[in-house]
């Protein structure tokens, strides 16, 4: 597992882009064949990806964790953003189609990701938090999910929330996570943009080819920054940092969160004309 260390709300203001990069972009993500996991100092959040291939992978126990198997003392949430797969937890087994999600609890033992047919892998997303309790491993397909449609062609922020891991539909301890659809022509999430000091936020952007970017900003409100994305690419937001992007096309990211409560709507708006 890879150490990340950000950095704080005063020294990313005199960052280089490509420092900025190293501090709060994951772009190692969806490596064939691999778990790859990074470990970051933001509220102890995991990122990562599994892409198996011909064999299951795992996810494996790590000295960081200081624990005897990953899920004894945390939550994991997964969305599949590639072909149709399988995940097996403790004997019981989940299909996992395109956009379905995965919450494994706390005390989940032998977890197996693998794929229905390795030329078209399972591309598992995967984001962890440390989890106090212990609930209930639980399947949620994109249908099942909570629709929120927002924004409008006009403000090129026509999107579909979809929140498959929250209050209703998981009982998670912190984490709370879905995917945003844009529509085309949209290019603009989280607009306006907002942050909250009680959790923290990685979002993984994909759904959109090679000559395309999304133009991501974080940083305090009256020093922002961009991080220029490729798909596939994660990017960490510690809860001083608003989070929010624009693409030069349409496109879909994953958010997941953490931290002191798992009210979506607990969000301190900020007006686009405040923004610097
Ligand atoms: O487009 C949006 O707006 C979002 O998807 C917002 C994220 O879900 C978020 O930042 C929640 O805190
Ligand atoms: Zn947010």
């Amino acid at each position: 597992m890879k150490l990340r260390y950000t950095a704080d709300i005063n020294s990313y203001k005199r960052m280089t882009n490509a420092e900025l990069k190293q501090a709060f972009v994951v772009d190692d993500l969806f490596a064939p064949g691999e778990t790859v996991l990074t470990y970051t100092d933001v509220d102890r959040a995991i990122v990562g990806s599994a892409v198996p291939q011909d064999k299951p992978l795992g996810l494996p126990q790590s000295k960081e964790l200081g624990s005897d198997y990953f899920c004894e003392r945390r939550e994991v949430g997964i969305v599949n953003i590639g072909g149709a797969g399988t995940i097996e937890v403790d004997g019981t087994s989940y299909k996992m189609q395109y956009k379905d999600s995965l919450y494994i609890a706390r005390e989940s033992k032998d977890i197996s990701f693998s794929s229905v047919n390795p030329s078209e892998p399972a591309q598992y997303y995967i984001v962890s938090y440390p989890a106090h309790r212990t609930t209930q491993t639980t399947h949620v397909s994109k249908a099942d999910a909570h629709h929120i449609e927002l924004g409008s062609a006009i403000e090129s922020n026509d999107r579909v929330i979809n929140q498959s891991i929250r209050p209703g539909i998981v009982d998670s301890c912190q984490l709370v996570m879905g995917f945003t659809e844009l529509e085309p022509g949209s290019v603009w999430n989280t607009k306006p943009p907002h942050t909250h000091r009680r959790r923290s936020e990685i979002y993984m952007y994909f759904e959109y080819n090679d000559d395309n970017r999304v133009f991501h900003f974080m940083g305090e409100p009256s020093e922002t920054r961009s991080l220029v994305l490729a798909a596939g690419t994660a990017v960490i937001s510690p809860a001083w940092s608003i989070h929010s992007g624009a693409g030069t096309t349409n496109y879909t990211f994953i958010w997941a969160m953490g931290g002191e409560n798992q009210t979506f709507d607990d969000m301190d708006h900020i007006p686009i004309s405040d923004i610097s």
